[in-house]
């Protein structure tokens, strides 16, 4: 059945969709059979941490399938479908969020308090993380069984899940919190830790659901699209850490910490390569550090070594890579990447 009336993606539209997906869960017989409270307390879960981001991970799903089929080849069901998936990366991340705040000992997450830091959850939330894992694998099978790619997505969220435990326990280990190990603070292992924690279910996986809902089941196909996708993943985080020193906080809606935090972020990775003894001494006494002169310490040392440039000729770089990467693929219509790249390069949130 063709699409009659043109489907139009907004976020409106998308959370519909979550609006469907959350009555199924409840409508789910173990949580119909609790009593009100647990029923109440499930259902709060999902509303506190799953909508509430930029959705552009969820919603990149439905963008990739109609790149691939032609978005007036699409029914209404596959649009469900697709979004569904979307939905799923939604919570696979307010899954990780949930949990990250928690081992971080974060305070507020996208304006509100954290889930653990609310009076009457602290560490249920270690529960509701789990919960909120185990609603991908409802919504998987309520929304794709019977689909020749069932078994394929079933194999992608896990395999992304793990890639992305693999990235927090990398990132954890090498910048524990309140201690400075900068010997840790190379470019390769920064690399390797945005590659899982970051790249692989914010860039890979929403290309990958759509993949397999167009129908695409070459092995080389997935190859092609994951090493162009990580590739785009890594610049977008380097890209975050940038706008983390140097963004307007207006624009970005929050203001930047790593420094303060101790985050291994491609700006003290680069200086740590550039710096010397000298500066590398400065480092040492001032990264990690809240007081607001060690932060100055710090953003000084940044001019210095010119960051600033260093990210500009490497966000040049990247996109040159990337385009012609892109440009010389067959596996796949050049918009499914294209449209991801326009969306992060030079963004300023
Ligand atoms: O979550 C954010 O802060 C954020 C995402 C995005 C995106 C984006 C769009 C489509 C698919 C995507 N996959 C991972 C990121 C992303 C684009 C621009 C700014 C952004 N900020």
């Amino acid at each position: 059945k063709r699409q009659r009336s043109t489907y139009t993606h907004t976020r409106e539209s998308f959370m519909d969709v979550y609006n469907i997906l959350r009555e199924e869960l409840m409508k789910d017989p173990v949580v119909q059979s609790h009593p009100s409270h647990a029923k109440e307390w499930f259902q709060e879960v999902l509303d506190y941490n799953v909508p509430g981001g930029k959705l552009n991970r969820g919603m990149a799903v439905y963008d990739v399938l109609a790149a691939i089929k032609g978005a007036e080849a699409l029914a209404e069901a596959d649009v469900l479908q697709a979004n569904a998936l979307g939905w799923c990366i939604e919570w696979l991340q307010a899954f990780f969020l949930v949990a990250d705040d928690i081992m971080d000992g974060s305070i507020t997450r996208r304006g509100q308090p954290c889930w653990y830091k609310q009076e009457k959850v602290g560490m249920i939330a270690c529960n509701d993380y789990i919960l909120l894992e185990c609603c991908i694998f409802k919504i998987i099978k309520q929304h794709m069984a019977g689909h020749p790619g069932y078994l394929k997505v079933m194999e992608l969220f896990h395999e992304v899940t793990y890639q992305t435990a693999h990235g927090q326990l990398l990132d954890l280990t090498t910048a524990p919190q309140g201690r400075v190990d900068l010997s840790k603070y190379t470019l390769d292992t920064y690399m390797r830790i945005v590659t899982y924690k970051t790249a692989y279910y914010s860039f890979y996986l929403p290309v990958a659901c759509g993949m397999v809902l167009a129908g695409i089941t070459d092995p080389q196909a997935y190859a092609t699209a994951e090493d162009i996708l990580l590739d785009m993943g890594r610049y977008f985080q380097i890209q975050d850490d940038y706008l983390d020193c140097y963004g307007d906080p207006e624009v970005i809606g929050k203001i930047g910490t790593d420094i303060e935090d101790n985050k291994c972020s491609w700006l003290i990775c680069t200086a740590l390569q550039h710096a010397s003894q000298e500066q590398q001494d400065i480092i040492k006494a001032h990264y990690g550090a809240s007081d607001p002169a060690s932060v100055a310490h710090i953003k000084e040392l940044y001019e210095k070594l010119d960051l600033e440039a260093k990210f500009k000729a490497y966000e040049a770089q990247s996109y040159a890579t990337l385009s012609q990467r892109i440009a010389e693929q067959t596996a796949m219509p050049r918009l499914v990447f294209t449209s991801l790249l326009d969306k992060i390069y030079k963004r300023c949130k």
